[in-house]
């Protein structure tokens, strides 16, 4: 067994001793009601409402030190409620995900620490079909793009401006971004390697930019064709130059826990990159199990030293699901504070230059669990379905989300 194939031990994981009293409550899906149907809803102990219907921690019942990465991640609420919209699954068919307002959810000691509001970065545009065999037209991918902004989402990556002899599938991120330069209700971030595809990606109209670096030597040789200290240079000269144009700039660290080259990465070298990045100029730090072996045995290591060195409100989580731990993962960087989640919708995806590498986290799997606990995401369940639905008509094949599946497969009973 390899390193990367070796789960890490449990002790520096959270207890979950507490986790069999959440209980979900069933729903018919073919019986449309508006009380307890709630997809994925949870009933959780351990929040409490305050008049204003936002929820709080218990701290008294729920000693401070069990949890030390326990922070600031309160008050994102914008709502007074917990109001899911109504998931349309066809003709005539309904799911109620009412979850009433926060008053229904009971406490919990193991996730009253969870934040109200989670972000979600749709990475499916870029990160989901970069590893395209078959050319997706452009037109499909502004088709794309405009669906899952229209469900919600308020940062989806449009495509990426590298070398197309590197990257063929995003060949056309020029007709892409310039086709979607005039959406304004969501933020649409662009991948640049160096500054030649900053100044591509400023003239095709870009608002936001994404530089990547990694926490492996190898990996950034064969991913970017240089090592970590110069893609570094690099990417100082595309903040700067961002910031003179008021452009934000994200971070992306990938191989955050292991490499497909190295094996196992130290948390050290993690946390080294993503200072530099943070000290550079990058508003996020996106911090990417690339070729998805983490569990929350390594995860956890890794991010508490990330959080030594940049602010927690300033990371976010992306994970890919090769050995299914991609929702676990999540739950317990929202856990430690986290509340900016990566991920693709279907769970397209993966890295052409990390063998291994299968695709993301799929948002509509994401968006359940959040939903499920309460969290909100902004995000209409439906729509979401519906944009991955019509990405994996046009490639041919099943959604790698189980959520898809399942509500799919539950509106086909219902005919
Ligand atoms: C970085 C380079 C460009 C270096 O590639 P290189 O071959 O070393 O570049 P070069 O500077 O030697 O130039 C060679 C040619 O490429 C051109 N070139 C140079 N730059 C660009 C550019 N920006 N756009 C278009 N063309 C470019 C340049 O103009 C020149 O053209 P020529 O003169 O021969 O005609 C290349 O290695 C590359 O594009 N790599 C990107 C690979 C990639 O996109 N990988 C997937 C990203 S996913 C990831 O990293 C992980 C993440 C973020 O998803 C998180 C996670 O999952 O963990």
């Amino acid at each position: 067994m390899s390193s990367l194939e070796e789960p890490l031990g449990f002790d520096k994981l959270p207890s979950m001793r507490t986790i069999d009293r959440i209980q979900r409550f069933s729903s018919n899906v073919c019986r449309p009601r508006g009380d307890d149907s709630n997809m994925g809803a949870l009933w959780l102990e351990g929040r409490q409402c305050s008049t204003s219907n936002s929820c709080s921690e218990d701290s008294e019942d729920y000693g401070g030190d069990a949890f030390p990465w326990r922070r600031q991640n309160r008050g994102k609420s914008q709502g007074d409620s917990f109001s899911w919209r109504s998931l349309s699954l066809g003709r005539n068919h309904m799911i109620h995900g009412s979850h009433e307002n926060c008053s229904s959810i009971k406490r919990s000691k193991v996730l009253n620490g969870l934040p109200m509001y989670v972000k979600i970065v749709e990475v499916g545009p870029r990160d989901g079909l970069q590893n395209e065999k078959n050319t997706v037209p452009t037109s499909i991918k502004v088709e794309l793009i405009h669906r899952l902004v229209a469900s919600g989402l308020s940062v989806v990556e449009a495509t990426s401006f590298v070398s197309p002899t590197w990257v063929p599938q995003l060949s056309d991120a020029r007709d892409v971004m310039s086709a979607v330069r005039h959406v304004d209700s969501a933020r649409l971030p662009v991948l640049t390697p160096n500054m030649k595809g900053f100044e591509a990606a400023m003239a095709a109209g870009a608002k936001e930019v994404a530089v990547f670096a990694s926490a492996s030597e190898s990996f950034s040789k064969s991913n970017i064709n240089c090592g970590i200290e110069e893609s570094l240079v690099r990417y100082r000269a595309v903040c700067s130059a961002a910031e003179k144009l008021s452009i934000p700039v994200r971070g992306y660290v990938s191989c955050v826990v292991g490499c497909p080259v190295e094996g196992a990465i130290p948390p050290s070298k993690v946390a080294y990159v993503a200072k530099e990045l943070y000290d550079m100029g990058c508003f996020e730090i996106s911090l990417g199990d690339t070729i998805g072996v983490g569990t929350p045995g390594n995860i956890v290591p890794m991010l508490e030293a990330v959080m030594s060195v940049v602010p927690t409100e300033k990371l976010a989580v992306h994970f890919h699901d090769t050995y299914g731990q991609s929702l676990s993962n999540i739950l317990v960087s929202l856990q430690m504070g986290i509340s900016a989640v990566d991920s693709s919708v279907a769970g397209l995806g993966g890295c052409p230059y990390a063998k291994g590498a299968s695709g993301n986290v799929a948002t509509e799997d994401v968006v359940y669990m959040l939903h499920g606990l309460g969290i909100r995401t902004n995000v209409d369940m439906g729509k979401l379905l519906s944009a991955g639905e019509f990405i994996c008509n046009h490639l041919g094949r099943q959604s790698g989300s189980k959520t898809a599946v399942a509500l799919g497969r539950a509106a086909a009973e219902c005919y």
